[in-house]
């Protein structure tokens, strides 16, 4: 690659500075273009939808089209990294690594521009992965259907994998997802008169200790599923009475018929704290995601062929309760998505993520150099898409 990979690791740290939430990604939108705009520009066209840019190479002779999705939101947590380069958004961070998968995405299209391929690639750069999920609603959008690759690959940056090993499987890699929003209306009062009131505080409390029961007993021990709370709100006063409490969690699943039985208990449980503590609730599903599933036949060949080719030592992995909208591409597009090791002891959501650098390299070899050979392999006639 002419361009240095020092490049590229610059851009994740300029990236890294500016996190913003989904679909308000404003500023790196603004960034990547500039950095887009600085390529040679005879063999590109760029488009904008929303927040996300949709970048097409144009192949010398093509015949296929090759698609690679980053994502671009950071998550609402205060950074507590030791980088000279911290956030400089109070509250938010990069802390799922899409400040790589940016970074990744501008070499691989950079690459292409500088060393033409026979076949035309589209590098999408898609908002709002966190929530409330820019996938869907990007592949419905005009700017899109029109570009629609015909083979796509994403990665995610993996902390408990060392820097150089890429993971994946064919099937199911993340699971279902929805979001849970609970909200709970009782009536408030005085600290000293609880017998005048509805406690919203205490019915929170036992709902979440229900909650915990669904994954315990409801769900088969051989199956898997998460109900996660991770944000519980309510009163607004030491001596007040609540009269309202919000749980705000997330349900994780490797079956849609497992997520049908998670929510019926869950609508069962509010239900009976409706009746035991005399309030009324309401429940919102917030997004929803498809699993990431791996196309087999695709995914097989790429091992394969990574297994050859030097770039990373392959792990073949078990599936994770981790979830991606990038399970709408592949609903609909053959493709696959990976683990990049990065080798780092505080997992992804947390504010001490320290994502090795040396991953950036490894990743942009390894997604070029496998779509020159897929491109080469179409055109000999040795596979089908
Ligand atoms: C890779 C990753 O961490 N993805 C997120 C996706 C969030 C989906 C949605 N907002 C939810 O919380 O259900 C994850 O938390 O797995």
């Amino acid at each position: 690659m002419r361009t240095e990979i020092q490049t590229f690791v610059d851009i994740r740290r300029q990236l890294h500075r500016i996190p913003e939430p989904g679909y308000a990604e404003f500023k790196t939108q603004r960034f990547l273009l500039d950095r887009i705009g600085e390529l040679p520009q005879h063999r590109i066209e760029v488009r904008t939808w929303r927040t996300g840019i949709l970048v097409k190479v144009k192949g010398t002779d093509p015949q296929f089209t090759f698609g690679y999705r980053a994502d671009m939101d950071g998550l609402p947590i205060e950074e507590d990294t030791s980088y000279a380069f911290r956030s400089e958004h109070p509250g938010y961070m990069h802390a799922c690594g899409h400040d790589m998968h940016m970074a990744i995405g501008l070499g691989v299209l950079t690459h292409f521009v500088e060393q033409e391929m026979a076949d035309d690639l589209i590098v999408i750069f898609q908002p709002a992965e966190e929530g409330p999920g820019g996938a869907k609603p990007m592949l419905e959008s005009e700017e899109l259907r029109g570009w629609l690759p015909e083979q796509i690959v994403a990665l995610h940056i993996a902390p408990e994998y060392p820097a150089g090993t890429i993971a994946t499987r064919p099937g199911i890699l993340f699971a279902n997802t929805s979001e849970l929003f609970i909200d709970l209306i009782g009536k408030g009062g005085h600290a000293a008169y609880p017998h005048r009131a509805n406690d919203m505080v205490v019915a929170a409390a036992h709902l979440l200790v229900q909650l915990q029961s669904i994954v315990s007993r409801n769900v088969n021990p051989l199956d898997s599923a998460v109900v996660t709370v991770g944000k519980i709100e309510g009163g607004t006063k030491q001596n007040i009475i609540a009269e309202k409490a919000r749980l705000e969690g997330t349900i994780r699943t490797l079956s849609a018929d497992t997520m049908q039985l998670v929510k019926q208990r869950i609508e069962a449980l509010v239900r009976g704290t409706e009746a035991s503590f005399e309030c009324t609730a309401h429940i919102d599903y917030g997004s929803n995601y498809r699993q990431v599933y791996n196309e087999e036949e695709i995914t097989r060949e790429f091992m394969e062929w990574l297994g050859k080719s030097g770039h990373a030592r392959l792990i073949e992995c078990s599936e994770a309760m981790t979830g991606e909208d990038f399970g709408y591409f592949l609903e609909s597009i053959p493709g696959f998505m990976f683990w990049l090791g990065v080798d780092t002891p505080y997992g992804l959501h947390h504010a001490k993520l320290e994502p090795s650098e040396q991953a950036i390299p490894v990743a942009i070899h390894t997604v070029t150099d496998y779509f020159r050979w897929k491109s080469g392999r179409l055109r000999s006639g040795g596979d089908r898409a």
